[in-house]
């Protein structure tokens, strides 16, 4: 296994009295696009303005590559690329000339990697235009490219979807993923919408109230072992529901003549036999995939997020 791109080891900050961040550890591996989400004032900007050394740990540590935050900040920082406020760009320069400009004042990037990291994020065609012509999607690209100059192991985007529109969106999810892939570099993406991030992460950390309470790999979701939403159209659901409950320790929930609740479908034939032993007529069965989204609202014990 190789090193781990970067940890989190028992991260606290207070602000004053008040405890911002309460213990958070996780793990991010290198090369994996990691969605960092929870509705707002969750904690998401606090700590990934620890990982980048914007602001002080009051507690724990943060690795990467190995390297303390703390003890041995110039060796970490080395590793990070990130965005985390609006990178400054000169709108009167193209794209292209903004990127040499930042380049030159890194030791060791050449022109080549200039090269580089622009067909990385895609920007082929507009790069010699002004960046003062750029949409927003094409300057965060420019952003992006810059930040990747130095080869870093990982890179922090917080909030990188905040103000694009749907096709800003989808072009974001079609580069980040390539980018990881191609320089097996790990990507934090920070977001307060689910929707927005969860096709282009390989595993999402859920923050609320500055506490991590979940981590969910998206490809398992995807799995076919997994939790489904079951409809079952029962008479009476009363009895149904008490039925599930006693012998099955499933809570449902009445709707109409229907019992709603979430399990593995592969129960279904189990429960059918408990409620049909017992004379409840069971008339149909539907069954739809839980969503990560469904679990998140779940975790985070709220049906909106905004
Ligand atoms: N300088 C500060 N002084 C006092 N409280 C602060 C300070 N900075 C952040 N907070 C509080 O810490 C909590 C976490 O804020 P943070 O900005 O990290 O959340 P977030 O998850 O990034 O939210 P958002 O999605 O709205 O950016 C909030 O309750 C916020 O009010």
């Amino acid at each position: 296994m190789s090193e781990p791109a970067m940890q989190l080891l028992d991260v606290k900050k207070n602000i004053g009295s008040k405890q911002i961040i309460k213990g958070i550890s996780f793990t991010i591996n290198q090369g994996e696009v990691f969605g960092f989400i929870g509705p707002n004032g969750a904690g998401k900007t606090t700590t990934i303005r620890m990982m980048v050394g914007l602001m002080n740990l009051s507690d724990g540590d943060i690795r990467i590559m190995g390297n303390s935050i703390k003890s041995d900040y110039k060796q970490a920082a080395r590793e990070i690329g990130a965005i985390v406020e609006n990178p400054e760009m000169y709108p009167f320069m193209s794209g292209k000339q903004n990127l040499l400009h930042y380049a030159r004042m890194i030791p060791g990037v050449t022109k080549e990697r200039v090269h580089e990291v622009i067909s990385l994020v895609g920007l082929e065609k507009p790069i010699n235009d002004k960046v003062g012509k750029y949409s927003l999607g094409m300057r965060q690209r420019l952003g992006i490219a810059q930040a990747l100059l130095h080869k870093p192991s990982v890179l922090i985007l917080d909030e990188p979807t905040n103000g694009l529109d749907p096709a800003g969106i989808r072009e974001i999810r079609t580069y980040i993923r390539s980018l990881a892939e191609k320089e097996n570099v790990a990507v934090i993406i920070s977001s307060h919408l689910l929707s927005e991030i969860e096709q282009m992460c390989d595993r999402i950390g859920i923050i609320k109230n500055g506490e991590l309470i979940a981590i969910q790999d998206v490809h398992d979701t995807q799995a076919e072992k997994q939790i489904s939403q079951i409809l079952m159209e029962v008479t009476p659901a009363e009895k149904a529901c008490e039925l599930l409950k006693s012998q099955h320790d499933i809570e449902s929930a009445v709707k109409g003549g229907a019992l709603l609740f979430q399990n593995e479908k592969e129960l279904i034939p189990q429960l059918i036999k408990t409620l049909v032993e017992h004379d409840i007529s069971v008339f149909q069965v539907s069954v739809t995939k839980a969503s990560l989204e469904d679990k998140f609202f779940d975790l985070i014990g709220e049906n909106t997020i905004e």
